[in-house]
């Protein structure tokens, strides 16, 4: 089947933002996914296993809100991550798009901590992920990555019924983060701070300076 793009169809700026994130070394070998929620509540994902840097108009799937597929090109199944864009949509609902990558200085910093969180350096650039604090104290959460990515969205789940995140962003260890907004533009900004604040992390630890 050909699904052709509509109006309020947001596959093709998932396309571009998919490239770029490819282009930044973020989604290399078919890693990563991304989402973006329509008004209905159902959402267009990518497919599972392609390449991120050259999507097509069909390598997307479009999922209800509970979950099921309802329109997809022959052959393609959805995102291995399906059930933690899913999730993320039903816990906050105001998110119209869910973008996770692999970045290595995400995995480098999901391992400086043993427990479940990391805090983040003061930088300024926190603002841009809505801390708005003197001296802003801001706790990333950091969950275990296992092989069932329905345990990992069980996890997610339970902890955030306790404790929701001070920021909309998530780190899985040894695998990369996930971050959701109220538009696409807000969830490519939010993946590039974050980017930044790893890579300022990492940099200060080789540089020996106190983060
Ligand atoms: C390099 S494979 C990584 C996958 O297992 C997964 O973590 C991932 O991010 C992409 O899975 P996908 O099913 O293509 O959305
Ligand atoms: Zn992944």
């Amino acid at each position: 089947m050909e699904l052709n793009p509509t109006i309020a169809d947001p596959r093709l700026q998932l396309i571009a933002t998919a490239r770029y994130f490819y282009q930044q070394g973020w989604m290399v070998g078919t890693a990563g996914n991304l989402s973006a929620r329509l008004a209905d509540g159902s959402f267009w994902i990518t497919a599972s296993g392609k390449s991120k840097g050259e999507l097509l108009l069909n390598d997307f799937v479009l999922i209800s809100p509970d979950g099921k597929i309802e329109a997809s090109a022959t052959q393609v199944i959805p995102s291995a991550e399906t059930a933690i864009h899913q999730l993320v949509y039903r816990l906050f609902p105001e998110s119209l798009a869910c973008y996770h990558i692999h970045s290595i200085e995400s995995n480098l910093v999901s391992r400086l901590v043993e427990g479940d969180s990391l805090l983040l350096p003061p930088l300024e650039m926190l603002k841009g992920l809505g801390v708005w604090q003197e001296n802003p104290y801001c706790v990333m959460p950091i969950f275990a990555n296992h092989f069932q990515v329905a345990q990992i969205a069980a996890d997610i789940e339970q902890r955030f019924a306790v404790t929701p995140p001070q920021i909309s962003a998530l780190l899985i260890r040894d695998h990369g983060f996930t971050v959701w907004a109220c538009s696409l533009e807000a969830a490519r900004n939010y993946i590039e701070l974050l980017d930044y604040i790893f890579r300022y992390m990492v940099a200060a630890i080789r540089l020996g300076i106190n983060i």
